[in-house]
């Protein structure tokens, strides 16, 4: 039988006396999309920290086709695994171009120097992120979403089998949000990706694991997970679950209590 491409075996964390995350047991199978859901503060990024190697364990293993990530060089790493991260500043002077191109650095040696398949995979990866017309702009001008597509680009020409990105829609607006996350259920790739958005979340996820306080409290389908009384005990909301219409895609409307005392009168004066 095929090794799974990504496992959390057991991963703990503890920093200065604190769990941040709990003998997370989590697998992910290829192509599959899995969404990594939960309160702030839940361990979601830590978690990934673990996976993209910027945190080692306290205890536990990551382990890439059955195998501990730690016994791998971190180079060879990067040519199975990319991350978009949280703390991604790209603070020097590139351009989008070389930004992205930077992306095949893992497969090579000292020298960037890009095959004609290398750069047409660069111009690939611009265009599916709608960013080619920023190409010859310096990184440090862009806008925080043009920057995001520019860096998720950057991780597609890398060609990981195993993508791992945290709250890759941040900065985004709604029209590159539903882009990439319906890029990212499509390509293929094997994904463990972190997100605030419960609705996007459904839609787009095969299965979602729902942290809270480090521990792995339910993972499953989103119909499953994003129940009503576990929403209610992981995220303290309540929400009515619905059916989108077209899609059959399970979807929650936040039940916000309408303050009877602002209504529309107040707003017509
Ligand atoms: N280096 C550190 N030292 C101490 N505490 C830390 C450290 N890194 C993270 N934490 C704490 O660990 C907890 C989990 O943080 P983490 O960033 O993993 O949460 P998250 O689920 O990604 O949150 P958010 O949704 O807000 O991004 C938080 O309470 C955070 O303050």
């Amino acid at each position: 039988m095929d090794a799974l491409p990504l496992s959390l075996a057991d991963v703990s964390v503890e920093i200065a006396g604190a769990t941040l995350v709990r003998a997370l047991r989590l697998d992910v199978r290829r192509g599959e999309v899995v969404g990594l859901l939960g309160p702030n503060g839940s361990g979601k990024s830590t978690a990934l920290r673990c996976v993209y190697r910027a945190l080692k364990p306290t205890s536990g293993a990551v382990l890439l086709d059955g195998e501990d990530l730690a016994g791998r060089g971190l180079r060879e790493t990067a040519t199975r695994i990319a991350a978009l991260t949280q703390d991604n500043r790209a603070e020097l002077d590139f351009t989008v171009e070389e930004v992205v191109a930077l992306g095949r650095a893992p497969h090579q040696g000292g020298n960037l120097r890009l095959s004609a398949r290398e750069r047409e995979l660069c111009r690939e990866a611009l265009r599916r992120m709608d960013v080619t017309h920023l190409a010859k702009r310096s990184v440090l001008t862009l806008s925080g979403g043009e920057r995001q597509r520019v860096l998720v680009a950057r991780a597609l020409v890398q060609e990981p089998a195993v993508l791992v990105l945290d709250e890759p829609t941040n900065h985004l607006d709604v029209r590159h949000q539903v882009e990439l996350l319906r890029f990212l259920r499509d390509c293929g790739l094997t994904v463990l990706v972190a997100l605030h958005d419960l609705n996007l979340a459904a839609a787009v996820c095969h299965r979602i694991a729902l942290l809270k306080e480090g521990a792995l409290v339910a993972c499953g389908k989103p119909a499953e997970v994003l129940a009503p009384d576990m929403v209610r005990v992981v995220f303290g909301v309540e929400v009515t679950p619905v059916v989108h219409p077209e899609t059959g895609v399970p979807q929650l409307l936040y039940d916000v209590p309408v303050d009877g005392t602002a209504t529309a009168e107040g707003n017509t004066s």
